[in-house]
């Protein structure tokens, strides 16, 4: 069983528009609504998949019962701990051609005994985890100091741990030794306060943050698809899209998609970047099922070219 943790969760709209011009009335072509928040979308990715997983969500509010009605009709298992706060509701604009325009709110905040009791059922759940994947934003209200201290604590009792997070929480993941962390370009540049412009600076940048603490570094690329650096070397891997309708949660179902396959060596990274692949395909942040898998276009490649650039 994969346990997620989605500490700001969302309901999250997607609007298909002609073209985004600000300042007007723009009527949208389709709308879609969708369970949102990054560990939720890994919850959903395995589920659709037959992978065993439990989301583990603080809700509150309309949209907090909102998302858990969405949840339950998809069937994802659930950890829902009930905070005062309003659940956010995060928009999508996407265009025709591809282009995602994200308004995701801040979040309610979660207070110190709110944040405890979310705490502690990740830690009863963790017990019968293969893996403990927390992902997304932080919500206004925890300290850093109480985020890295879940992270150890989790570590500490043996959890195999992977963190998908920004900024601080990204690094804090790291510092506790994290098996795992999946940083996009732009979070892998804030964590080491670079920006790569070649594979070889993401893999010198994912070198960084293992030396730092983190088992594995799985950074996603975007068009560019994704490195995998571990204790085994470094792998490269592309799965073009022909027609990309909405990359939000792609970041997602590459995770899902790499621990379902064990998270280790090509065929784990094979299996990543179908799943992110089929993402991008798909409207809103709707996660893929096996029919919306082509593995055939995946091509993984261990020692990459350094000097290959980066074009997304
Ligand atoms: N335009 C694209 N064409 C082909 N594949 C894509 C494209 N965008 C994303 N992908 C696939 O999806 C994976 C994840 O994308 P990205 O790096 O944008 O993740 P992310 O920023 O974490 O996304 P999110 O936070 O919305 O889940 C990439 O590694 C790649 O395999
Ligand atoms: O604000 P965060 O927590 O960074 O990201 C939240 C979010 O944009 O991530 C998911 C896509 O990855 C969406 O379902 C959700 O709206």
């Amino acid at each position: 069983m994969i346990l997620t943790v989605t500490l700001n969760p969302s309901v999250d709209r997607a609007l298909e528009v002609d073209a985004l011009i600000r300042g007007e009335v723009l009527r949208a072509a389709d709308s879609h609504i969708d369970p949102g928040g990054k560990g939720v979308n890994v919850s959903r990715a395995l589920l659709a998949n037959g992978v065993r997983s439990t989301a583990v969500v603080p809700t509150g509010g309309a949209e907090g019962e909102q998302l858990v009605d969405l949840l339950n009709a998809e069937g994802v298992d659930l950890l829902s701990v009930p905070i005062a706060g309003r659940t956010r509701s995060n928009i999508t604009l996407a265009e025709p051609d591809g282009t995602v325009t994200k308004i995701n709110e801040a979040g309610p905040v979660l207070s110190d005994a709110e944040f405890a009791q979310v705490s502690k059922a990740v830690l009863d759940a963790a017990a019968n985890a293969d893996w403990v994947v927390i992902c997304g934003s932080l919500p206004p209200g925890p300290s850093i100091d109480a985020f890295a201290d879940l992270c150890s604590r989790l570590v500490g009792a043996g959890s195999r741990l992977a963190v998908d997070s920004s900024g601080p929480a990204l690094l804090a993941g790291v510092a506790a030794g994290a098996a795992l962390v999946k940083p996009n370009r732009e979070e892998l540049a804030e964590a080491v306060g670079a920006e790569p412009a070649t594979l070889g600076d993401v893999i010198e940048a994912c070198r960084r943050l293992r030396a730092a603490g983190a088992g594995a570094v799985l950074a996603s690329l975007g068009a560019d698809g994704a490195i995998l650096v571990d204790a085994d070397g470094v792998l490269a891997g592309v799965s073009p899209v022909s027609v990309p309708r909405s990359t939000v949660g792609a970041g997602d179902a590459l995770l899902a998609g790499f621990l379902s396959a064990g998270a280790r060596g090509a065929a784990a990274l094979t299996e990543g970047l179908a799943w992110g692949a089929a993402a991008v395909s798909l409207p809103g942040s709707r996660m893929p099922t096996p029919a919306d898998l082509d593995r055939t276009h995946v091509r993984v490649t261990p020692d990459p070219d350094p000097s290959r650039p980066l074009h997304s």
